[in-house]
């Protein structure tokens, strides 16, 4: 079904060499499905957005689909199972399978879960393995190219009573999240000598950096600082920045500033908290480096959370991957997943809920008695999830 939709790729990626366009087929075949417009036309503007954090059946409820994913995947989707489950939360879970399959000489993700996500605007996602090497593309870049997830939104918080180095970290991270160096544009020129192609367009910098602005407005944080290499990377970052320069002119109660990312790296770890007052936007891989590192600061990958954000639908997902080293053994963490749902209950409006599982969450957290093996416990994934469960009361 895919394949056959009509979809034009941006005039920045036809103007590329045809070698390079190949490479580029999959995600924008797979980005054609975000362009199946509905029709609108009896909904007012503020129904539509609304209808985009999610939709409430006749029920009640509302069916948020559900990728358990790889590795730990299914282990901590189940506590987020349970504990939504005994918090009584209005939810129907629409499992689907993302594991890719052949058509037409592609591989593709199935279109029941394209469609599943296109029906349910919201979706929860478990962490989706990618090949080394040779083998099919990421299966998360593809989903976030498939429904123009631009903005990635990656909160890292001190977990009170879990003692790191720093008890103050409060930092927020938006990576742009369908370009730059994700691309995947690559070939090889001659024998031994390869490229890569780090694409950046107008139009994806516009929309992150104004989902920036706005979101430090909505947050309250009253600084936006732009991440970036602009000194080696003058065209690219150079104008991933001069964007940015540009659209805080739209926001003018909003300060405005720029730092190279190794200097960001070096002042993040040495000192934390003057991080705290701002949003950090940046291209792509920078986002998904600096996060990795920003877990580091309070704990690791099992606490920080993300929301894959577009303007329909968003999928929000933990931090971390697979975690192939401990799959299978009930030693994951299920917190970033679960904080991760706790942002996905927030965006669809279901506050109480929200606030009772995250409250429970830190709660057990803070008690320190039933936590996993990655903060220093003893408890399985299940032991730590029914601890939760007994802190919702
Ligand atoms: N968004 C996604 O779905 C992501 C997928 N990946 C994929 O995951 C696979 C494994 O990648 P790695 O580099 O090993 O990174 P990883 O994030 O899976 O694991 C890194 C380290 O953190 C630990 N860890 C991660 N999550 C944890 C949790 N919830 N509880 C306790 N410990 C946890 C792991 O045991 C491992 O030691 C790769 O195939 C990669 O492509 C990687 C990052 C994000
Ligand atoms: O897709 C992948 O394999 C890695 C994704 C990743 O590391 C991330 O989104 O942070
Ligand atoms: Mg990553």
């Amino acid at each position: 079904m895919l394949a056959s939709r009509c979809f034009a790729a941006p005039a920045a990626l036809r103007s590329l060499p045809r070698c390079q366009q190949h490479s580029q087929q999959l995600f924008w075949r797979q980005a054609a499905a975000q362009r199946i417009w509905r029709s609108y036309a009896t909904t007012s503007e503020k129904d539509k957005v609304a209808k985009f954090k999610g939709t409430k059946g006749s029920d009640g409820n509302y069916t948020v689909t559900l990728i358990e994913g790889d590795g730990i995947g299914p282990e901590i989707a189940q506590s987020v199972k349970n504990i939504f489950s005994a918090a009584k939360v209005p939810i129907k879970w629409e499992s689907v399978d993302v594991t890719p399959i052949f058509k037409d000489g592609k591989q593709v993700i199935p279109d029941e879960a394209i469609d599943s996500v296109t029906r349910n605007y919201v979706a929860l996602k478990g962490p989706l393995a990618t090949p080394v090497g040779k083998g099919h593309v990421s299966l998360n870049l593809t989903l976030r190219r498939t429904f123009n997830l631009f903005a990635n939104v990656r909160p890292c918080k001190s977990i009170a009573g879990y003692k790191t180095p720093y008890d103050n970290v409060d930092t927020v991270l938006i990576r742009e999240n369908t370009e730059g160096e994700y691309s995947g544009i690559e070939h090889v020129v001659v024998d031994g000598v390869v490229q890569s192609i780090k694409l950046i367009t107008r139009e994806a910098c516009e929309r992150v950096l104004r989902f920036a602005f706005q979101y430090a407005q909505d947050v309250g944080k009253p600084k936006v600082r732009a991440v970036h290499k602009a000194t080696i990377m003058k065209m690219s970052d150079g104008l991933f920045l001069s964007i940015a320069k540009e659209v805080s002119k739209e926001f003018p109660d909003v300060e405005f500033d720029a730092e190279l990312l190794d200097n960001t790296c070096l002042k993040i770890v040495t000192d934390p908290a003057p991080y705290n007052d701002k949003v950090l936007v940046m291209p792509n891989l920078y986002g998904d480096i600096l996060s990795d590192m920003c877990a580091g600061l309070i704990g690791g990958l099992g606490l920080t959370p993300s929301g894959n954000i577009g303007d329909e639908c968003s999928i929000f997902e933990a931090v971390h991957g697979s975690a192939p080293d401990i799959a299978g053994k009930a030693l994951a963490n299920p917190t970033a997943l679960l904080l991760s749902s706790i942002m996905m209950l927030q965006h669809m409006g279901l506050m109480e809920h929200a606030d009772r599982i995250q409250n429970a969450i830190f709660k057990t957290l803070a008690e320190g008695k039933t936590i996993t093996g990655d903060l220093g416990g003893k408890a399985k994934t299940h032991e730590y999830a029914d601890a939760v469960i007994k802190n919702l009361a």
